[in-house]
């Protein structure tokens, strides 16, 4: 194997370079679950597919066609698939990772700019798209980019596959993979994601498993508009009140699901299962701090890393419709909107998770004897994964971690979803290994996201020296 050194230098000394590129991006803001920046995320797409053409490789744009969205019908962005290196020699490497990003503004309490990337002087980067998973999707472009400079073979083929919909469903992305299974995904022998984060703050980590995630839409309707509470408090049936007595029919405080028959498909906890938690390194201390909160529910750490890999769990996100100002406004909302999901595990599927959630509310809310109408709507679902960490893929990613980091990572799984991760698995049947970049208190999806410097430069690395690892493999 190439003696990857020089490379690792290389990175060191370009680390300005990449961190203007990731500057460049985060200024992108590409969310994909507002409409109006929907523009936003098919300019990120095309910045991609940009960098990769000037990178050398053979580009395709797959527009999957129209969704609707807050009643508009929007353009879906573009999955972009990039090819680097046909040599029949050389074992061919699929990389996935999403463009889009979560929604982010000032108000929600950041200290700068979301979209404008902001060094600080402990080496944090923050904004958002940092670490999911703008961070992770760019460095896959400079260890192709290092190579070329370096005059150093990259050891294996690659096939990328970059999606905008990662954030919002995925959708369109299941589709094209199976119609391409065959054809753009034909010579794929391992897939690499790198869109998670580690179990703490300072061992890496690789990771076989993720929970799905089925969103939900509960809509109650009553008046024909929004009325003044002293005229007509008292006088009909409020749909905020509805509602909000149907969330929480839904969970306990302590995290208990209430849904009837939930739990009935989750996999059994095996003997060898649990020894892997008994291994770990884990310490809520961190989890606490990330979350910023000593609120965990358990206090045993076995308990509260099962909760989060292994159980499913309900989550009540916010409600469209109700006032939420400052000051009092003294209205009854004609019309809301509960948003809520549940991270789901083996051996749960959306359609049985979606069945439960709309029988159980059906009949929680026919109990309310209310004159509102009540509409229970299933967004988006993803299905769980769990990979083989036997597979010569995971060793790779093993020995990689050992390299750059010089331990050896945790196996973790994730409480988090990437649906597309099972769809890679099971229609093409390889090995899919997630390969984290960021740290467990990265704060993706919250306020202040970041990505650390050496976490950029150490993962920049590290996906390399993934790649030459699994061209050693002689297993695969
Ligand atoms: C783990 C990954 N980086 C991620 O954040 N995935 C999202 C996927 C999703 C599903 N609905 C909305 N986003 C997640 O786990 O929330
Ligand atoms: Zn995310
Ligand atoms: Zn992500």
């Amino acid at each position: 194997m190439a003696d990857l050194d020089p490379l690792y230098a290389h990175i060191d000394e370009h680390a300005a370079d990449y961190i203007e590129k990731l500057r460049e991006v985060v200024a992108i803001p590409s969310v994909s679950s507002d409409a109006t920046l929907r523009p936003k995320v098919h300019e990120m797409g095309l910045w991609l597919q940009a960098e990769l053409e000037r990178l050398g490789a053979e580009t395709k744009l797959h527009y999957p066609g129209t969704h609707v969205m807050d009643g508009e019908e929007l353009e879906l962005p573009p999955i972009v698939l990039g090819t680097y290196g046909t040599d029949e020699s050389k074992k061919t490497v699929l990389v996935y990772g999403h463009y889009d990003v979560q929604p982010a503004s000032l108000s929600d309490g950041w200290t700068s700019d979301p979209f404008t990337l902001t060094e600080l002087d402990n080496g944090r980067m923050v904004g958002r798209g940092s670490t999911d998973d703008k961070g992770p999707v760019l460095g896959w472009l400079w260890v192709v980019e290092a190579h070329q400079q370096l005059g150093i073979d990259l050891p294996v083929n690659l096939k990328f596959c970059f999606e905008g919909m990662e954030e919002n469903g995925s959708e369109g992305l299941d589709d094209m993979i199976v119609a391409e299974a065959d054809g753009y995904f034909a010579n794929v022998d391992a897939v690499c994601i790198s869109d998670n984060y580690w179990l703490g703050t300072s061992k890496p980590c690789i990771t076989f498993g993720l929970r799905g995630v089925s969103a939900f839409a509960l809509t109650v309707t009553g008046p024909g508009w929004d009325l003044h509470s002293g005229v007509y408090g008292g006088t009909l049936h409020e749909p905020m009140t509805d509602l909000i007595h149907l969330m929480g029919t839904l969970v306990k405080p302590n995290g208990e699901i209430l849904i009837p028959g939930i739990m009935d498909n989750v996999a059994d906890l095996t003997e060898e299962e649990e020894a892997l938690y008994d291994v770990l390194d884990f310490d809520v201390s961190e989890l606490e701090a990330a979350a910023g909160a000593q609120t965990l529910i358990h206090d045993d750490k076995k308990q509260t890393i099962m909760h989060r890999w292994r159980y499913p769990s309900l989550s009540l996100h916010g409600i469209e419709g109700a006032f939420s100002g400052q000051g009092v406004k003294t209205v009854i909302p004609a019309k809301v909107m509960g948003k809520f999901s549940i991270r789901t595990v083996p051996n749960q599927t959306p359609d049985e998770i979606a069945e439960k959630v709309k029988a159980h509310l059906e009949a929680e809310f026919e109990k309310l004897g209310s004159k509102n109408t009540m509409h229970v709507e299933a967004l988006h679902g993803g299905k769980c994964w769990v990979g083989d960490l036997n597979h010569p893929n995971f060793k790779a990613g093993t020995r990689a971690t050992e390299k750059v980091y010089g331990v050896t990572p945790d196996f973790t799984r994730e409480g988090g979803s990437i649906p597309v991760t099972l769809t890679f698995q099971d229609a093409l049947g390889k090995s899919v290994l997630l390969l984290p970049m960021g740290r467990a208190d990265d704060g993706a999806h919250s306020i202040n996201e970041k990505l650390d410097k050496s976490n950029y430069l150490n993962g920049i690395k590290l996906l390399a020296t993934y790649l030459h690892e699994l061209a050693a493999e002689t297993d695969l």
